[in-house]
């Protein structure tokens, strides 16, 4: 379950297109939150007992940063002000630790990528990543692609195709690029790609509608 920078294939570094991780403060928390998450997966058959101590101590924590954080409804609307990269979305964000995180770049061709290595929380066929949450890659992906070519849109139609098995524990580059622009219709493209190899391909039809922050 860890990120890499690391560039591969086609993905030479360009502006950053994600908040990158400070390692420290809610990030390094939230980094620390995914290894326990990942620590967990089959880790407690026949160690009942410690497992509820560690419930305990995890409950513990969660209601100290319940006591501590601001209400929802007012952490919502901060989390929307301002412009420029989110640090708290499900795919890149290094506040969300259901976030791999995968962490995008642009690059000169008008393309964006990144590389990413998933870990057993994110397994679906066995020691393969589970196909939603390729969907949720690639999504995330193509919209970040449509932000760094000027023109926005939320997805419409999302189609992939799984080629192969897309491998745990590798490097995955997910690339996206965005198409065309008519009227509302944003066409873009992207893929997941292993050593080389097309795991998974997506065209996605997006809308440019404007949705407004909460406040
Ligand atoms: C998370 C970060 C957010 C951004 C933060 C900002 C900056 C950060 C920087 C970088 C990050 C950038 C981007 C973020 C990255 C990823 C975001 C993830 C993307 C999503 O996760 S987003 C959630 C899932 N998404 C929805 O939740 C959509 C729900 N849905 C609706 O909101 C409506 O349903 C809508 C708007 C789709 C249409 O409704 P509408 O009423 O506005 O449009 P209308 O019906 O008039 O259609 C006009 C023409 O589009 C055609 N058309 C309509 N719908 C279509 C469809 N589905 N497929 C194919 N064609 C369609 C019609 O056929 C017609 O075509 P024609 O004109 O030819 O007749």
């Amino acid at each position: 379950m860890t990120g890499s920078d690391v560039p591969a294939e086609g993905t030479e570094r360009g502006p950053e297109l994600t908040a990158t991780p400070r390692n420290k403060g809610v990030d390094a928390a939230v980094a620390a939150a995914r290894r326990v998450v990942a620590s967990l997966l089959h880790a407690g058959d026949g160690s009942a007992a410690e497992m509820e101590k560690i419930a305990d101590q995890l409950n513990a924590i969660a209601d100290h940063l319940d006591e501590h954080a601001p209400a929802v409804e007012e952490r919502l609307v901060d989390m929307w002000r301002g412009e420029g990269v989110t640090r708290h979305d499900p795919v890149t964000g290094p506040e969300n630790a259901i976030a791999p995180p995968l962490q995008l770049h642009g690059k000169e061709d008008g393309s964006i990528g990144g590389v990413v290595v998933l870990g057993l929380p994110y397994q679906g066929p066995p020691g393969f990543v589970h196909g939603g949450v390729s969907a949720l890659l690639l999504d995330h992906t193509l919209g970040v692609a449509n932000h760094w070519a000027g023109t926005s849109g939320v997805t419409g139609t999302l189609t992939l195709r799984y080629h192969r098995p897309t491998p745990l524990f590798e490097p995955l580059t997910v690339t996206g690029r965005q198409v065309s622009v008519d009227g509302r219709k944003i066409n873009t493209v992207g893929s997941i790609t292993a050593g080389g190899k097309l795991c998974v391909s997506a065209d996605g039809l997006f809308i440019v509608k404007d949705l407004p922050r909460p406040r």
